[in-house]
């Protein structure tokens, strides 16, 4: 299984769907547009913070789950990261840091491979979508989720900043596959076919030096 990361809008969906078609595999969204709960929690993060988190966790187990048999499926997002993203939220006062603490270990602790389980839950392949602050904020713009927008909650400029800050971190800390960066910026692999192309040959030049293809 090959699982993708990266920040709000650095394009993880959009490279899931090219991923898939190259290796013929298939494909796992993250149910963002029939998530009930996330615009409530852009409303009111307090209250729907820890709920959302749940949420996640019950809906990325699930998608591990049907995926983690074929090394080339691909899904679009990683629950390694929710613990970053919910432990930003404890920092800005949203959520507690009991609750955030919890919340981690949960993750480490759904995620521990048995011995004596074959099904492994840890992906082949993490690839991690790196863009910057600029970028980021142009696709959430451009992509138009209105809770997601800036001109509609001002308070969203600092949470995405410090998102954005904490992903290189992130990135460099994770351990628990092969890892490889993409520099969204350079390679803007949605309009660009040069750029995607590259970021083809990458991937496979990665997949080759793991004996996955
Ligand atoms: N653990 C989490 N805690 C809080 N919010 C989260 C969490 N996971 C995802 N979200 C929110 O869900 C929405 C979708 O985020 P995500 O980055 O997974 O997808 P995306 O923005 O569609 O990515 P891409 O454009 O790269 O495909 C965003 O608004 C993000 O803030």
């Amino acid at each position: 299984m090959i699982v993708l990361s990266g920040t709000i809008g650095a394009g993880k969906t959009s490279l899931t769907q090219m991923l898939a078609d190259h290796l013929h595999s298939q494909a796992f969204y993250e149910s963002v547009d029939d998530n009930e709960i996330l615009p409530l929690f852009y409303k009111d993060p307090k209250k729907y913070g820890f709920l959302l988190q749940m949420y996640f966790l019950n809906k990325r187990l699930e998608e591990i789950k049907n995926a983690s048999s074929n090394p080339t499926d691909v899904l679009d997002r990683s629950i390694f990261e929710d613990p970053l993203l919910f432990k930003l939220n404890a920092d800005l006062g949203r959520a507690t840091s009991t609750e955030a603490e919890i919340h981690e270990s949960l993750v480490q602790n759904m995620m521990e491979e048995l011995p004596e389980v074959p099904q492994k839950k840890n992906p082949d392949l993490l690839i991690c979508v790196q863009v910057s602050f600029d970028t980021m904020l142009e696709r959430i713009k451009k992509r138009g989720r209105s809770y997601e927008q800036i001109d509609e909650d001002p308070s969203l400029y600092e949470y995405y900043l410090s998102l954005n800050q904490r992903y290189s971190e992130w990135f460099d800390k994770y351990d628990k596959s092969p890892k490889l960066a993409i520099d969204g910026d350079k390679y803007n692999f949605v309009e660009d076919q040069d750029a995607q192309a590259h970021v083809l040959k990458m991937v496979d030049a990665k997949l080759k030096e793991l004996s996955i293809i």
